[in-house]
């Protein structure tokens, strides 16, 4: 790195010609004489603007991580007298941003967070912030997250942090080092929060979406043996599992699955046959919990993978990086002990976790909601058009307006909810919560789409742009429908919620 030094503002400004040309940046000295030829905005702009302030043109047209990125090997002193006005976000930064962080951490007082949900947020934050550049790399090059950073993830406690609180989080390290006993919902909330928060979908549902489906069945009817095995393989990144429901016939209709499973004349194995579709981190799983159809009905089997599975990649709208996938499975050998739970009882495991998993994309696509709007509250501030700030015009301020109110009324919803999750039993939530979780999801996703909508016009051409300016609200509008679909589609989610509320419908109320 060059050595800083001190300069004047006169001094700088002589430094203005192709070869010799330095800029300021929030009075720091930027010497990109060389760099210009390397510039993806082009030389010529570079050195029109040598040996002046760009401070202002500069965050019109770069994000900050530019700077970031760059500072290193470019900024070569500061202007003498002068004190840098913009705030460099660090790793674990809560941000000040209005409407950026859920209102506990905007200053609000609340009944369901404390300290400790602070400590965990900020250090898983921190744990992302470290492994962004690299997400995103993965992300635009549908590249699988690979088994490093699994392992990395793994041995931070961030896996653990995806699958509920439990019995298995017990001794575990855990992010900011909260022993397993105090981990709760609400810091499962955080967590797919900040995960949604990555900015790079396909890569968040690469290192998220297949275990924290995929596991609980293994976790909450698997043999002693094989949660002895597999819970620690997977919780520590070495091993990876997901969950195979849908097939090409079937999405939500779960009672439609045609993969079948056979005993063998011993009746010591099952030989499974079929196919499976959008099986998320499919591609790179060592274990499948597959959804089959047995003599006694739909059953869940634990498989290993094999040579008789093949996984292929789907190209979705989003990334390669979450390993989505079609699945073959041609005469595969699978031992009886690997039913998970009863056989014939299958559509209970599947549903046993159902609630879950919905309630887990409600934090995943608030965080990415979220995230979204505290990209709009910046570049609104800091893009001028028309000789003034967007924030100063009526119109985008009330699509902010729109944007926020409609996130805040969702997540107040979630963490009721959350905080239902926390002081109910599971027999109780099975029945209380299957249809305002599934009205939440249904709700969160709507959200999504509106935000995405309003956050696309507020940043027009770089609102379709992969990189740059607009990269998240880009990414966001290509995947938000991931979670509209997944765990069950809008559609349902919406008549779900309805028929639940009418099964408690009192016989004698009347108009
Ligand atoms: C330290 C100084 C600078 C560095 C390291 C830098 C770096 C970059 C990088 C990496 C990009 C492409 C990334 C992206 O898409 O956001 C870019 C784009 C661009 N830069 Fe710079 N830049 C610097 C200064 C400037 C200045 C002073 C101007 C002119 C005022 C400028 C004008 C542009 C333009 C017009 C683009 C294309 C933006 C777009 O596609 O919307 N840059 N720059």
């Amino acid at each position: 790195m060059p050595e800083l030094k001190s300069f004047t503002r006169e001094e700088v400004a002589k430094h203005n010609i192709e070869g010799d040309c330095w800029i300021i940046i929030d009075s720091e000295v930027y010497n990109v004489s060389t760099f210009a030829d390397m510039h993806p905005g082009g030389a010529k702009l570079l050195i029109e603007f040598g040996g002046q302030d760009v401070t202002d043109d500069f965050y019109g047209l770069h994000r900050q991580e530019v700077l970031i990125k760059y500072a290193p090997k470019l900024r070569i002193g500061t202007i003498s007298g002068e004190k840098t006005k913009v705030k460099i976000a660090q790793p674990g930064d809560i941000s000040a941003v209005p409407y950026a962080e859920p209102s506990y951490w905007m200053g609000f007082k609340s009944p369901y967070f404390n300290d400790s949900h602070t400590e965990f947020r900020k250090a898983l934050r921190n744990i992302y912030s470290g492994i962004r550049a690299e997400a995103l790399q993965c992300e635009e090059a549908g590249k699988n997250p690979s088994s490093e950073i699994y392992q990395f993830l793994g041995s931070e406690g961030v896996l653990a942090t995806q699958i509920g609180p439990g019995p298995w989080l017990k001794g575990l390290k855990l992010p900011s080092g909260i022993k397993g006993e105090d981990f709760d919902y609400f810091h499962e909330l955080i967590a797919h929060q900040e995960t949604g928060r990555l900015g790079a979908p396909g890569f968040a549902d690469g290192i998220s979406s297949g275990y924290s489906i995929g596991l609980p069945p293994v976790l909450n009817f698997g043999t002693a043996a094989m949660k002895a095995k597999v819970v620690p393989e997977v919780l520590s990144g070495k091993k990876r599992i997901c969950l195979a429901i849908t097939e090409p016939y079937t999405g939500s209709d779960v009672a439609s699955i045609r993969t079948t499973a056979v005993r063998t004349a011993d009746g010591k194995h099952f030989i499974v046959n079929g196919v499976k579709k959008w099986i998320t981190n499919g591609t790179f799983s060592d274990y499948f919990s597959v959804a089959v159809r047995t003599e006694k009905g739909i059953t869940m089997l634990f498989i290993e993978r094999d040579d008789n599975i093949e996984t292929k990649p789907i190209k979705t709208s989003y990334s390669a990086a979450a390993g989505t996938s079609y699945i073959t499975f041609e005469n595969v050998k699978v031992p009886v002990e690997n039913i998970l739970g009863k056989e014939g009882q299958g559509f209970q495991v599947i549903m046993y976790n159902f609630n879950h998993e919905r309630w887990y994309i409600c934090g995943s696509i608030t965080g990415g909601t979220r995230d979204v709007i505290e990209d709009c509250f910046k570049w609104a501030n800091q893009r001028k058009v028309f000789g003034k700030r967007l924030i100063d015009q009526p119109v985008i301020r009330n699509k902010l307006a729109s944007m926020v109110s409609q996130l805040e009324a969702v997540e107040n919803w979630l963490e009721n909810i959350t905080f239902q999750m926390c002081n109910m039993s599971y027999a109780e939530q099975s029945v209380k919560l299957a249809g305002p979780i599934a009205l939440l999801k249904y709700q969160c996703t709507r959200v999504a789409h509106n935000v995405s909508d309003d956050a696309c016009q507020i940043f027009g051409g770089r609102g379709i742009t992969r990189t740059g300016m607009g990269r998240s609200i880009e990414a966001f509008q290509r995947t938000y429908k991931f979670a509209a679909i997944l765990g069950g589609s809008e559609e349902i989610m919406a008549d779900l919620g309805v028929r639940q509320a009418m099964k408690q419908f009192p016989k004698g109320a009347r108009l």
